[in-house]
């Protein structure tokens, strides 16, 4: 399975300049012959919480029928990062997984709302799990601090997830967090972990990327880009049921203590 990760810089409160830039990477993707493309968090506005009322996607309309579009288009599935949507009067960090039939397989609010960056303030909590089929593979996605919340992550593992999508807008200054938590996040659910991060510089922080796909042994087979661009892995999904079957923490794990 190749994936393609699009790290990209996002342009703060300017949706229509973001959707451009999304349909480019994901027509240069797709031309790579990419089978799953991922996007970033909050790509259509990044933080301007406080334009969400005149910019936020309602009920992520927009955003869905450009993925729809898209994944159609190229026959091609589509992890499509996280956008700011309005729901009735409420808003969300809402992510969306569209397959290579143009249906949505995913439609997931985040869980674990980013008290630094103010999500407690402007939005709401997610109240539901995240797990998807994409080409027969059982799949889940977070976003971002959910992966701070390992129980979250094997919740979705136990469940028979094989590849976990991580979407993030993840400070520099904490990136030395964000490789060790996602390298223990597959190393201790043996799965594939495929994450990320946007670059650039918004109001309040600066973004570097190390966008990261880990192996479920632990391997890091990307990792190390810090510019805007689409990164390339190929997963051996098979290597899942290997790992799990070699060391057997799913079976050993102590149901009856915790
Ligand atoms: O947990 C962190 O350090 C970063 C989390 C974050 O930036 C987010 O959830 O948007």
């Amino acid at each position: 399975m190749k994936i393609a990760c699009i790290q990209m810089d996002i342009a703060f409160g300017e949706p229509e300049k973001n959707r451009d830039k999304v349909i480019k990477f994901t027509e240069e993707a797709a031309h790579s012959k990419a089978d799953v493309i991922v996007f970033p968090e909050m790509w259509n506005i990044g933080y301007a919480l406080d334009q969400m009322d005149q910019l936020a996607d309602r009920n992520g309309e927009k955003t869905k029928q450009l993925l729809i579009k898209l994944a159609k288009n190229y026959q091609v599935n589509i992890i499509g990062g996280s956008v700011a949507t309005k729901k009735g009067n409420q808003f969300y960090n809402t992510m969306y997984g569209v397959n290579r039939k143009g249906e949505i397989v995913s439609d997931y609010d985040k869980v674990h709302l980013f008290q630094l960056m103010d999500e407690h303030l402007y939005l709401e909590k997610g109240q539901s799990l995240n797990i998807f089929e994409m080409d027969n593979i059982c799949c889940g996605g977070v976003i971002c601090y959910d992966i701070r919340f390992p129980e979250w992550i094997r919740t979705h593992c136990i469940k028979g997830t094989k590849i976990i999508f991580v979407v993030a807008q993840w400070p520099k200054k904490r990136i030395d967090h964000w490789q060790l938590l996602l390298r223990a996040r597959a190393i201790e659910n043996q799965c594939f972990v495929v994450a990320v991060n946007r670059v650039g510089i918004d109001p309040n922080n600066e973004f570097n990327g190390h966008s990261m796909v880990i192996s479920p042994w632990g391997k890091l087979l990307m990792g190390n880009e810090t510019k805007e661009g689409v990164f390339y892995t190929n997963l051996e999904i098979e290597e899942v049921d290997l790992i799990r079957q070699s060391i057997p923490v799913f079976q050993d794990r102590r149901k009856d203590l915790y």
